[in-house]
């Protein structure tokens, strides 16, 4: 797949130093072709060194003095011989260049053990890829595998790491349920602990089966380089995706390829939905994204957890709330609510007197809700509304308001989520290990590869959509705060956080960390929303509805 190239001011930094080391590895190439020759008889002349060494070692001390006596009676002949330094020379270069000769045996083909992996792959198979009827099977028990097998690479350890299965054109590769039987038997014949990628041709009747690298985890959170609008949500195989961008991984910046999800009023799809296991990392995906997001909009944050992951991000410019209570959590997406309507109200309005679309409306909104769903049983205990039902304006309307919302939940609690957001998340991200249906079911379409049983942290597949299901890396985003963060990820993080618009004071701290004990006053929600579009009702984070505090600087502007 072409890759689009980056821009001049990206790239030249990075093509000038692969023209420098292609220029060096070229170089080194026709110096070890020059020299080649050179280098074989010095190596012969170490061997012969060598072995003269172990000999001299070797021979008892009573027969040195008479071999000492031989060696140079020996050196006195050549010497007087005509030509003899001469031909003495030539002798040892010429046994020199013959024991410095390369002896690595080329291999043409795999070894016994090899050997036995394809047959028994290929008797595996046979059920799978016979019929009775067919009078010249491909496949058949003690058949010729050489046939069906016609591309084969093993790794040092002589595992497959790549195989082309021909197939009978009977074979129903249509049918999931058959790939799936064939995958899984290649999986468990092949080595587990690795990730293979089942790539059909139906038009061929080829099956490729290869190992794929594991994807790289040292990617940390910073600032890419991406467009307005786009938001990475980790990295994933190299000839997945068009683009690259430059990335920090420890000292290096290299280039890796990102899964760039595309928000925003010509998004197809403008909000996501995130599943996982607790601990798959789809908290530090959020606040991965809400470090991305800070720059250019403003971010409303809704813990369903309630366990303070978000503290970090707590009264920073830009961070509109950060709601732990069901209260809160209300006032907030209420605001969110509202303030999706009056959007949509003033661009309607400027277009319809063929004004230019208000600033206020353009400036990104984010609702990020990590859990929601454990604020259902608790509002329904309490009479009052799941603040997922507020979801339905920013979610239906967000797309041309500039409103998006991602949503993290987890798979035990998936059922709990409302239709509206089912429906309307269609960028999907699913974290940590899953089976195949529960993939499926969130994805709408299996990933083709199989995952290690292990999975790190942050490691899952994404879909925007129709498109391919890919797989991600999230780059590490862990909160800054816990103790168990490296210092280099603590470091990276509080890098990219905003500052405060408010300072935090010691007991606000401590507040915005615990749970929600109990409902809100109802005084702590927002006004209710004007009849006239106008100026919006700000939510603030719990520490500044408690102290009044002056409206932070990320506010949009009223109008
Ligand atoms: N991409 C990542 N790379 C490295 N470490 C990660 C990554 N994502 C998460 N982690 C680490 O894994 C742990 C769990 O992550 P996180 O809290 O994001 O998971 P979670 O799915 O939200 O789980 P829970 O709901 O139980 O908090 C944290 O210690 C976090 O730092």
């Amino acid at each position: 797949m072409a890759r689009r190239p980056l821009p001049r001011i990206l790239s030249s930094g990075s093509a000038h130093i692969t023209r420098s080391r292609e220029m060096a590895r070229s170089a080194a190439d026709s110096a070890t072709d020059v020299l080649h020759p050179l280098i074989t008889i010095t190596r012969g002349l170490r061997l012969l060194a060598g072995a003269g060494r172990r000999k001299w070692a070797a021979t008892p001390k009573d027969r040195r003095g008479p071999a000492l006596f031989l060696v140079a009676a020996l050196v006195l002949v050549v010497a007087l011989v005509p030509y003899g330094p001469l031909l003495a020379l030539i002798s040892v270069m010429a046994v020199a260049g013959w024991q410095g000769r390369d002896r690595t045996p080329s291999r043409t083909g795999p070894d016994e053990a090899e050997l036995q992996r394809l047959r028994s792959l290929y008797e595996a198979l046979v059920p799978y890829f016979s019929l009775p009827e067919d009078p010249n099977p491909l496949f058949a028990h003690g058949g010729e595998w050489e046939k069906a097998f016609d591309e084969y690479e093993f790794d040092a350890d002589g595992r497959l790491t790549r195989l082309r299965v021909s197939y009978p054109p009977y074979f129903m590769d249509g049918e999931h349920s058959s790939r799936v039987r064939i995958e899984h038997l290649m999986y468990a014949k092949s080595g587990r602990g690795r990730e293979y990628l089942f790539d059909w041709d139906e038009e061929g009747n080829e099956l490729v089966m290869s190992v794929l690298p594991p994807l790289p985890t040292g990617i940390a959170a910073q600032r890419f380089v991406t467009a307005p609008g786009e938001t990475v949500l980790g990295f994933t195989d190299a000839g997945a995706v068009r683009r690259t961008v430059p990335v920090r991984e420890g000292d290096e910046t290299r280039d890796a390829p990102p899964v760039l999800w595309r928000t925003g009023a010509r998004s197809t799809e403008p909000h996501l939905l995130a599943v996982g296991r607790p601990g798959s990392g789809t908290t530090s995906l959020l606040r991965s994204i809400a470090l991305q997001a800070l720059p250019h909009g403003d971010v409303v944050i809704v813990e369903g957890g309630g366990t303070g992951e978000y503290a970090s991000l707590d009264g920073r410019t830009g961070v509109l709330a950060v709601e732990r209570g069901l209260s809160g959590a209300l006032a907030g997406l209420e605001w969110a609510a509202n303030e999706t309507e009056r959007r949509l109200i003033a661009a309607n309005r400027a277009r319809q007197s063929g004004h230019a679309v208000p600033e206020d409306t353009k400036r990104p909104l984010w609702l990020l809700l990590d859990r929601p769903s454990a604020f259902a049983h608790v509002a329904a205990a309490d009479g009052r509304p799941d603040p997922q039902e507020l979801l339905h304006v920013p979610l239906r309307h967000g797309r041309a308001a500039n409103v998006t919302v991602v949503v993290a939940e987890q798979f035990e609690t998936l059922d709990a989520l409302s239709e509206t957001v089912r429906t309307h998340t269609r960028a999907r991200v699913v974290l940590g290990a899953a089976t195949r249906e529960e993939l499926e079911s969130v994805l709408g379409a299996p990933p083709h590869t199989i995952p290690t049983p292990d999975i790190p942290t942050g490691r899952g597949y994404a879909r925007l959509g129709t498109g391919p299901v890919l797989r991600l890396q999230v780059p590490a985003t862990p909160d800054p705060y816990d103790d168990a963060t490296s210092d280099a990820h603590r470091r990276a993080v509080l890098e990219l956080l905003p500052d405060r618009h408010t300072p935090l004071h010691g007991s606000t701290a401590a507040t915005t960390r615990a749970p929600e004990p109990g409902p809100e006053p109802a005084a702590s929600a927002p006004p209710a929303p004007d009849p006239e579009p106008g100026p919006p009702a700000q939510p603030r984070s719990r520490h500044q509805r408690q102290s009044p505090a002056p409206v932070p600087a990320a506010v949009p502007a009223e109008g």
